[in-house]
């Protein structure tokens, strides 16, 4: 709170930047309080001088914006109703929306408990004033967590590892039952199995769902991992994106309150108790600032730490456990790598001051760049568990109806979502990690906006060598190359023989390069043919790989939708033809420091040595003339050897040609070699 209050810098600076926001004529709701019960109301509510000048400040602060963030004009979407399509089922009196109870006359129910009237509720946070909002165009109705044991902050951590255990072991027999063949009734087909593995991948997504957010997260990060789990798990987790259940809005706002340190009404002028989106970790909602910008607030699920602290601990033992098994892969498969990738993950995505920074740091990549949209951080609203950022609202780039409503170019947008990611990728090195549609969105000038920035990879610059390495021993289809790249980066364990690993990597190389531009395959398809023939192979792809793979092969498909002409290799070709001609200046600068320090290194040995190689070449010469050697020269080397000795007595050029003395006994031997009497000119 004391950040709040004493920092009011910071509004000022998002003032001057936000101008056109806050004269936007479109606003959340129109304040239930007029500046002067506002004041009068002020008087009550800050009681420090310190918060009261904060106050002043704020009011001063709401005089109309003209310009916006990068300079762009700041739009909404039009105003229809929020909840247009989603009144509740006939006969039923109230619904649940996104963990807020409403009954049809408006009446919130919390925590569906009852109808109830909050002490706490501030005077600000009328429903009524809802009816302004802008819409959210394709608002999901959320389930609500009430019910799912995780949602209780009280958890017993030992019914939770009973829970946790329960379900690695269920699927353990589970899988095991799946592949043995003499479980199947009627004689084991691969039709039969495939349905089973279905049936189990279905109910490994409602498991997931109902252990919660370690699990959920989790199943989301599996979901990139086909080389780890079979095709069917893969997909069904793949769902969990978008069936998080969330949490109802006084929690949320008590949460806030707790973590900020200050009471909701001093914090926002308005609240918006709907979230807009529900996610594993936490959910988000709108609200107003006192100044008047317009802003969003991530909102983690309360308790997730503790929770973490024991699904990890759990986990780790299950990992091991894997790690030890035989039949799990345990020597090929590092699930001990695996599991500390994840919990780092996760524990990264659980710090939203962390997210604010990786945030900023976005930002600042693209600041020059007016095709990509980065919401600035709020810093004095954000604390590890709570993240304020500028509302920045747009179309998802996939929603093709309101982007074609729109007239929007569909071919400029999937080219500037492609081109954004190789700029993170080839030249600022810190990506997108999870770029599905859901975090990606269009903003009124074609724009492409980004969304979530809990998890971002950083190629390091050793890395970004490396993978360089790896790109050009691909395109000059070397195996061995691209062997060495792998080892480098980590991504391939170097074991005895290594042939094998060389073949299938030949193979890739020779089969992904060999296609014509009709033939094109997609990134998830090379994907799955890498990840097949890294089977039963010493590799091991780090996740930064993965997660650059799967992000690639997200845009592509995203790419496919927006504009059936998409080609990936059409966008990408400038960028790598950057990079080659980059290795070609640089390998024409090598070469020639390389020829230079060679000529240098020659002229010094052949100074220094001089003197005593001259003295070596004239006893040679003295013998082979008083006929006490011979030389013996292949066939093919005469020529070059008569043309050297005629033109110089000290035949420097001696070394390159081959000699072998021979004794006068020795030059009784047999073998064909051609018999040659040196004569030498003077
Ligand atoms: N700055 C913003 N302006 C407008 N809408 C936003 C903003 N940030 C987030 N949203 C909306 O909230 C949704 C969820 O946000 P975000 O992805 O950051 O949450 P999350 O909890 O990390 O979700 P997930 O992990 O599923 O991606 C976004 O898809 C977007 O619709």
């Amino acid at each position: 709170m004391a950040a709040i209050l004493a920092s009011n810098c910071y509004c000022r600076y998002g003032d001057l930047i936000n101008h056109e926001r806050s004269g936007d004529k479109l606003s959340f709701s129109s304040s239930l309080l007029n500046h002067d019960s506002l004041e009068k109301y002020s008087c009550h509510l800050f009681k420090t001088k310190k918060e009261q000048k904060f106050y002043v400040e704020m009011q001063k602060m709401e005089s109309p914006a003209k310009v916006g963030v990068n300079g762009r004009p700041t739009k909404m979407v039009p105003t229809t109703d929020t909840r247009k399509g989603k009144s509740p089922p006939v006969g039923k009196t109230s619904q649940m929306i996104n963990g807020t109870t409403r009954n049809v006359n408006g009446v919130r129910k919390v925590n569906g408990v009852g109808l109830v009237k909050r002490d706490t509720d501030p005077p600000l946070m009328k429903s009524s004033s809802f009816k302004e909002l802008p819409p959210i165009e394709g608002l999901k109705v959320l389930p609500s967590d009430e019910g799912f044991s995780w949602a209780s902050e009280n958890y017993n951590s030992f019914q939770r590892s009973v829970d946790v255990w329960t379900f690695v072991l269920s699927l353990r027999l589970r899988v095991l039952f799946d592949n043995a063949k003499w479980s199947y009734l009627g004689g084991f087909t691969e039709d039969k199995q495939r349905s089973r593995r279905q049936k189990t991948a279905s109910w490994l997504r409602e498991c997931v769902l109902q252990l919660g957010p370690t699990f959920i997260k989790l199943g989301q990060l599996s979901s990139t991992r086909s080389d780890l789990f079979p095709r069917e798990f893969v997909d069904e987790l793949a769902k969990l994106q978008d069936k998080v259940p969330a949490f109802s809005p006084s929690k949320a706002k008590n949460f806030i309150e707790t973590e900020l340190g200050a009471p909701i009404n001093q914090l926002f002028k308005e609240f918006e108790d709907l979230p807009i989106a529900a996610a594993s970790l936490g959910q988000v909602h709108r609200a107003i600032l006192h100044n008047g910008e317009k802003v969003v607030v991530k909102v983690q699920r309360p308790g997730l730490k503790k929770l973490f602290d024991i699904d990890l601990r759990n986990l780790k033992l299950i990992a091991e456990y894997f790690q030890k098994s035989e039949t799990l892969g345990g020597p090929t498969r590092d699930w001990v790598g695996i599991y500390e990738e994840c919990a780092k993950i996760l524990y990264e995505e659980i710090d939203y001051v962390n997210e604010g920074k990786n945030a900023d740091r976005f930002r600042r990549d693209f600041r020059n760049i007016k095709w990509v949209r980065v919401p600035l951080v709020y810093w004095d609203y954000t604390a590890t568990k709570v993240l304020t950022l500028e509302y920045v609202p747009g179309v998802k780039i996939n929603q093709l109806d309101m982007i074609d409503a729109r007239g929007f170019s569909r071919s400029r947008i999937s080219s500037r979502a492609v081109e954004a990611y190789l700029i993170q990728i080839l030249k600022t090195g810190f990506f997108h990690a999870d770029p599905h549609p859901g975090n990606l969105a269009i903003d009124v000038d074609e724009a492409v906006i980004y969304y979530d920035f809990g998890m971002m990879g950083d190629i390091k610059s050793f890395t970004r060598q490396k993978l360089l390495d790896v790109f050009y021993a691909v395109y000059e289809k070397d195996a061995k190359k691209v062997m060495q790249g792998l080892v480098d980066l980590g991504a391939l364990q170097p074991t005895g023989d290594m042939s094998s690993v060389r073949r299938s990597v030949q193979f890739f190389l020779d089969n992904l390069l060999n296609q014509r531009p009709d033939q094109q395959q997609t990134f998830s398809a090379i994907g799955e043919d890498l990840f097949a023939i890294a089977t039963d192979q010493p590799f091991r792809f780090p996740s930064t790989f993965t997660f650059v793979l799967r992000a690639f092969s997200t845009l592509e498909g995203i790419g496919y939708i927006l504009d059936p002409d998409f080609s990936f290799a059409k966008i990408a070709a400038p960028y790598a033809e950057e990079l080659l001609d980059l290795r070609q200046k640089q390998q024409t600068g090598t070469r020639l420091v390389q020829e230079i320090r060679k000529q240098a290194d020659d002229a010094r040995v052949y100074t220094m040595s001089m003197p005593y190689r001259i003295q070596r070449i004239e006893d040679f010469v003295k013998e082979l003339e008083s006929g006490d050697l011979k030389l013996r020269v292949r066939v093919l080397e005469v020529i070059v050897l008569q043309t050297v000795l005629a033109r110089s007595r000290y035949f420097s050029a001696i070394e390159h040609i081959k000699i072998v003395y021979i004794s006068r006994r020795e030059q009784l031997e047999k073998r064909p070699y051609y018999r040659w009497q040196p004569c030498i000119q003077s």
